[in-house]
């Protein structure tokens, strides 16, 4: 079952922060000023390179001797556990390919306003132009511009939604999105043999993949303490795959051990995060770790964000592999399509959405 729009919704007023900033460059709305100080983003410290998130090199994977093999698996399957997030490098697709996503993706952005419209993300919904995770009118607003399409399979496209300009943005976009979808595949192979699993266990139960990209536009502000790029949330999908535009200013940040860590982008490299179809599969074992984006004062940030899920039709339930006397079920059966349609019709609340999947439990007296 896919998500579909829901019934017209009040959302209010929801800014183009880019076309604000260019207008009224020290002006925050009142909707876009976070109320307390723990929703604020703290300035982030720098970080020894040893709180960087790991670096795994797939070409060990692809092509290392038995020896590299075996190491790098060891580090994917810490990175997944410790961290919920890692970097790949040696990933098999093209620079070449990679900017000219960027790109083209930077182009969009950088149309006329009324142009950008053509696509608008209607309220309530997830894709097009615009900003998704908005229900209500006092909710508080990202500054962020979105761009957010379906990709595969072709009944989630939305073909009105798919640009006409910048020319070749489409046809990139689908190119783009097949090497992503190959990597995701071989992630979730390496996954599952770090696990000790069948390699095919994930690629074979989740059927025709669902993938989505959404494109993250974050223009400078002139307080960037005040405001968050993108709330705090978990990723709905099995695998995410974000790629920063070169030149980005640090953004991201993932919540480990109750402090917000920044993300060094590593050139070149992929920014891979388990969601939460991992971490029902794997009965938590590992996590999908709660992330946000903050803004910058000087410098605009693009990022690129591949979401890569089960097919709507299929059921999830931790496997059994995860479950024994020590580490009982934590997550019920549940329907993917109704999860994905849960997910998207909530605000984005840190790890709050998967609870819908997880079994309650009995407070003895
Ligand atoms: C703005 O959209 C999202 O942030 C998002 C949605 C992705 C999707 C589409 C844009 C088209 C239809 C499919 C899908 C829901 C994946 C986040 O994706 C997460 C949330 C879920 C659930 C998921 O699988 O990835
Ligand atoms: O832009 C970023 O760094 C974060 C993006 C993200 O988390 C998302 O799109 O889900
Ligand atoms: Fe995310």
């Amino acid at each position: 079952m896919a998500p579909v729009p829901m019934t017209p919704i009040k959302v209010g007023h929801i800014y183009d922060v880019q076309e604000l900033r260019s207008a009224t460059p020290t002006v925050i709305p009142e909707r876009c000023i976070r109320d307390m100080a723990d929703e604020r983003p703290t300035k982030a410290t720098p970080q020894p390179s040893i709180h960087n998130i790991p670096i795994v090199d797939l070409s060990n994977l692809f092509e290392g001797d038995e020896d590299q093999f075996q190491r790098e698996l060891i580090k994917l399957g810490t990175s997944c556990q410790e961290w919920g997030f890692f970097q790949v490098v040696n990933h098999g697709i093209d620079k070449e390919l990679l900017e000219r996503m960027e790109k083209l993706t930077k182009e969009f952005f950088m149309l006329p306003l009324e142009e950008k419209k053509k696509y608008t993300m209607e309220p309530g919904t997830i894709q097009g132009y615009g900003q998704a995770f908005v229900f209500s009118e006092d909710q508080k607003l990202d500054w962020c511009n979105m761009f957010a399409l379906g990709v595969e399979p072709q009944f989630i496209r939305n073909p009105k939604l798919w640009p006409a300009k910048p020319e070749n943005f489409s046809e990139t976009l689908v190119e783009y999105s097949t090497h992503i979808r190959k990597l995701c595949q071989n992630l979730l192979r390496f996954i599952a043999r770090g696990l000790s699993l069948k390699e095919e266990v994930f690629n074979e139960m989740f059927a025709v993949a669902v993938q989505a990209v959404r494109m993250n536009y974050y223009p400078t502000c002139s307080r960037p303490d005040l405001v968050m790029g993108l709330s705090p949330h978990s990723d709905g999908s099995a695998l995410t795959v974000l790629q920063e535009a070169a030149g980005s200013p640090v953004g991201l940040q993932i919540l480990k051990d109750d402090t917000w860590v920044p993300v060094q982008p590593v050139p070149n490299a992929l920014i891979i995060n388990i969601g939460d179809t991992i971490e029902v599969l794997t009965n938590g074992k590992y996590k999908s770790v709660e992330h946000r984006a903050v803004v910058d004062m000087e410098k605009d940030r693009l990022s690129l964000v591949t979401f890569y899920a089960p097919s709507y039709e299929i059921d999830l339930a931790p496997l059994p592999e995860f479950i024994n006397e020590n580490h009982p079920s934590k997550y019920k059966k549940y329907n993917h399509g109704e999860y994905s349609r849960h997910y998207v019709t909530n605000k984005l609340q840190g790890k709050k959405a998967l609870e819908f999947a997880k079994i309650q439990t009995k407070l003895s007296s």
